[in-house]
């Protein structure tokens, strides 16, 4: 490769993603006039480029995805798959902003050798796909067969398209927009709010040792409550506290203390509603990490201590033992504080921001930077899937892509999950896409560009076609 390979990555998030290889490029000039230099850029491949370099498919990864396909949509990879890499040089790298190893808060800048953190410029969808057109220009890819991406990833997908029909042939896009929607908007701004509201966020200068986990955490369970779906939750949860699987789980993750049977209404037994008027000093997980010496330890738990301080700093207080409290609040800690543990709290306000300056008319004067006209500008052929219960990136918004591009298939998804239907959802959604291959790249399945190939490579994959990991009777 031309771009300079980098071994030692300093961002240890990027230690959570195994395999991936994370490349350098010497200076990159973004959407906003910035100019970034040395930008690390990270990605993960299966299967072997052809010798005409069209083979290519690329993956686009959501708003906290990595490069790892596997991790999210594993599922849909393997032989005879949607994504089956005996057939297909498939790429998928990481978003700028993202944790994951491209360049973002956690990145350092080179010019005065500290992280960006909070200094990390505006980057944009548009940015991401130029950068990551260079890479497959490295990788010797001429043309890409088929771009693939759900959510944030089908905004990348839609402007890979926008480099033409000689270069992108075929795309799918799954529960994601042609532009970033008010209610998007304003979703992603009270959940980066909650973020600046936790005292340790420093307008964004905290130490990555100590960050701000609680308003991250905060931020990510109201994202949760729009990837899913009232009535998931009402079937899932009910009223019904958790088992003692998952008050097991949750004792490792957070404050409360154990129930198994549905709360009486009692000011003890709901106390737990009150957790966020104190700080606890300990019986929290705490993020350790060592930049200097690579060292990610994720998890450090301090054993539980009976006394808190009150967050105004007045005076000591016995902490109460609430016992009771519902399955559904257990289910959002546990998903705040697993999610801190994995994200940083800048690129998670860098890589909404991003989301935000999604418009496919934007900027392009030569379709009257109208969004309609720059739809309906795309030749390639177009797969896009709605999920009828995704109240965030709704169906009328695949509609309206479907509507204004020319040679398009639109497909609705009845699946009660909500918006993240599109990561639970394998049966339908490979179905769906092995037919769009069978009819618009019929000439690469029969091909087999890597006799090699073996699914023994994919390591682990979660079996589940449904996605979910746990007998659903234990909720
Ligand atoms: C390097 C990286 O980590 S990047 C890759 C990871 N992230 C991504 O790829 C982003 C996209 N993925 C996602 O958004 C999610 O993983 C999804 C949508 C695919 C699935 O979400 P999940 O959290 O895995 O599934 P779900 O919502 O069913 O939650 C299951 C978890 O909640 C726990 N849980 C369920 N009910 C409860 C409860 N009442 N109380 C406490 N915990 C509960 C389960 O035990 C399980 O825990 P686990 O994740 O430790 O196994
Ligand atoms: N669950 C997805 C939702 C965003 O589309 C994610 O965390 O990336």
């Amino acid at each position: 490769m031309r771009y300079q390979e980098v071994h030692e990555p300093e961002n240890p998030f990027s230690l959570l993603v195994k395999g991936q290889t994370i490349v350098e490029i010497p200076q990159v000039q973004l959407e906003s006039g910035e100019t970034l230099h040395n930008v690390p850029v990270a990605f993960k491949t299966w299967g072997k480029l052809n010798k005409e370099g069209t083979n290519c498919m690329v993956i686009c990864h959501a708003l906290t995805g990595s490069s790892d396909v596997v991790d999210w949509w594993g599922p849909l990879l393997g032989k005879g798959k949607a994504f089956d890499p005996s057939k297909f040089f498939i790429v998928c790298l990481n978003s700028l902003g993202s944790p994951y190893g491209s360049c973002s808060p956690v990145t350092r800048d080179p010019a005065v050798n500290e992280l960006y953190g909070p200094e990390f410029p505006l980057v944009s969808v548009r940015d991401d796909v130029n950068i990551h057109r260079l890479i497959l220009n490295d990788l010797g890819v001429k043309q890409v067969a088929i771009v693939i991406g759900g959510s944030m990833g089908g905004m990348l997908a839609l402007e890979w398209c926008f480099f033409g029909l000689s270069y992108v042939l075929n795309c799918v896009v799954l529960a994601t927009s042609a532009k970033h929607s008010a209610w998007c908007i304003s979703w992603g701004e009270a959940q980066r709010q909650s973020i600046y509201s936790d005292p340790k966020y420093d307008d964004g200068y905290y130490p990555l040792e100590d960050p701000p986990i609680q308003g991250l955490g905060a931020a990510r369970m109201s994202a949760l409550l729009t990837y899913r779906s009232r009535n998931s939750f009402e079937e899932r949860f009910g009223r019904g506290a958790p088992t003692p699987q998952m008050r097991e789980k949750s004792l490792r993750t957070s404050v409360i203390t154990d129930a198994i049977e549905a709360p009486a209404v009692s000011e003890d037994n709901c106390a737990v509603h009150n957790d966020g008027h104190y700080s606890y000093s300990s019986s929290t997980k705490v993020r350790s990490r060592s930049l200097s010496s690579n060292n990610f330890s994720l998890l450090d738990v301090k054993e539980d201590t009976s006394s808190i301080v009150n967050q105004h700093g007045v005076g000591q207080r016995t902490r109460r033992r609430p016992q009771h409290y519902f399955s559904a609040q257990s289910y959002l800690r546990y998903q705040a504080a697993k999610f801190s543990q994995r994200f940083d709290a800048n690129c998670y306000i860098s890589i909404t921001r991003k989301l935000d300056t999604h418009d496919v008319g934007r900027n392009r004067p030569e379709f009257h930077n109208s969004t309609i006209e720059a739809l309906q500008s795309l030749e390639q052929n177009f797969l896009v899937v709605g999920i009828q219960s995704d109240a965030l990136f709704t169906y009328s918004e695949q509609v309206f892509i479907a509507k204004h591009v020319k040679n398009s298939k639109l497909c609705k998804i009845d699946s009660p999950e909500g918006h993240d239907a599109f990561l639970l959802e394998f049966e339908a959604i490979n179905k769906l896409i092995l037919e769009f291959e069978i009819e618009h790249v019929p000439e690469l399945l029969m091909q087999t560009s890597d006799d090699s190939w073996s699914d023994s490579e994919l390591g682990n994959t979660k079996e589940s076609i449904f996605g979910e990991v746990e007998d659903p009777t234990s909720w």
